[in-house]
């Protein structure tokens, strides 16, 4: 069986009890408890355990993201730095989520008397009334970057009513990550094997109070960077807080599109599908019955050789033509970035290594702190553009060079 990447989701009794080590750490800093924090560990991994005590709270004065990323390189282990940082195969695709963005420059729009302060970042999606589209995107394990996990994360983001999405590989549970903030979340998921252990964390999102399942399609495959393979696969390995100590749960990667429709009968929830880069499979996910798509290239760590984000959105906007929301990521490191996406057809972003960066540096007020930048950094861009709200951002505010 060939799950995805090498994450052996939950595992071994080895593992479970380094984890549960983790796991503890975790639930003392963030006065919460995770399954996995029920087993008292004799065996810990005390590199996991060294990063997960660093964890601390502040606010960030975020330059950009390559000095947010150099600054928190400093505090992860090697190992762990190299697993979230790059890519799978030549890094093709990692590099080309940044190059991409030269593709279009801007046509700005002078002398429009739009005032800053004025300028509207709020957005509709699935039913959500957002103040800004600035979306966490899910990303495995946030106990990788703090000990207070993904209740820092869902806090952090929570603050400024934004949006985030919680992996089904995360390191807290998902109840308890509901409980943590009141701000809007969806719940991603990995398809187990087992339609048995699907339905349940399908049952489990509604029942916590999610209000859309991610559905993620495009990581069918060993997605590790050559980096990563070198130093050994050396992340700390953490607890999934979703499943029982022992549980074990492999990721189905014969994925089809009646996996939506599985979906849909099994939870009333809207459904994105995400890892989206042709218009077909983006009109196909809407007839599947997907209340919104991702256009993402899971960051440069599915299939090398997949197009930029950016680059594949005009075609898809074009042939859904506003029949369900879409939301971009991979890459996104700047407001110019953001602006570009909004204003070639994107709904909103979702944001994933700055925010990790973020949180690793700061728990919940750095994710925030960086939420902030792009903040700032998209009302600047949206007031060279001469709008005063990001619903007005067009294809005629951006062109090829
Ligand atoms: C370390 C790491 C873990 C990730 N874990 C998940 C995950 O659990 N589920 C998922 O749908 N996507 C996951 N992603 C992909 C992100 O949702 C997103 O597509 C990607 O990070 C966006 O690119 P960016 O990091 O350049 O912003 C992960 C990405 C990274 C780098
Ligand atoms: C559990 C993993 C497959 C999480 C993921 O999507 C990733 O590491 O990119």
């Amino acid at each position: 069986m060939s799950n995805a990447y090498d994450t052996e989701l939950s595992s071994s009794r080895r593992d479970m009890l380094k984890l549960a080590g983790v796991g503890v750490a975790a639930a003392a800093l963030a006065s919460t408890a995770t399954n996995a924090a029920a087993q008292v560990p004799e065996e810990a991994d005390t590199e996991a355990l060294s990063i997960m005590r660093k964890g601390i709270d502040r606010t960030l004065d975020v330059i950009n993201i390559d000095l947010l990323e150099e600054a928190a390189q400093k505090i992860y282990p090697e190992g762990a730095y190299a697993f979230i940082r790059n890519g799978s195969g030549k890094q093709w695709t990692l590099n080309e989520n940044q190059r991409a963005w030269g593709d279009y420059v801007f046509t700005p729009n002078r002398m429009s008397g739009v005032v800053r302060d004025n300028i509207d970042l709020s957005v509709e999606l699935l039913g959500l009334q957002l103040p800004h589209p600035f979306i966490v995107t899910p990303f495995g394990s946030h106990g990788l970057h703090h000990p207070a996990a993904e209740i820092a994360t869902v806090t952090g983001a929570g603050r400024s009513g934004g949006l985030a999405c919680v992996s089904s590989a995360s390191t807290a549970s998902m109840e308890d990550i509901a409980t943590a903030s009141d701000g809007a979340k969806f719940f991603q998921i990995y398809l187990d094997v087992d339609p048995g252990i699907t339905r349940e964390l399908l049952q489990r999102a509604k029942d916590s109070g999610f209000h859309a399942i991610i559905l993620t399609v495009d990581a069918i495959g060993q997605g590790s960077s050559d980096e990563y393979v070198r130093l050994g696969r050396s992340r700390p390995w953490l607890p999934y807080g979703n499943f029982a100590p022992g549980q074990s749960t492999r990721f189905k990667t014969d994925l089809s599109w009646s996996d939506v429709e599985m979906i849909r009968e099994a939870t009333d929830l809207p459904v994105v599908v995400k890892g989206i880069t042709r218009p077909e499979d983006a009109r196909a996910a809407v007839e599947a019955g997907a209340g919104a798509v991702q256009v993402s290239n899971h960051g440069g760590r599915a299939l090398d050789g997949t197009p930029a984000s950016i680059t594949v959105l005009p075609a898809i906007a074009d042939t859904l033509q506003g029949d369900v929301p879409i939301i971009l990521d991979s890459g996104i490191r700047r407001g110019t970035d953001v602006v570009k996406a909004l204003a070639l057809g994107a709904d909103a972003v979702a944001i994933g290594r700055p925010v990790m960066y973020g949180l690793c540096l700061g728990g919940a007020s750095g994710v925030d702190s960086v939420i902030s930048y792009f903040h700032r950094e998209t009302v600047d861009t949206t007031l060279h553009c001469g709008v005063d709200a990001i619903s007005k951002l067009g294809s005629s505010h951006v062109r090829k060079p």
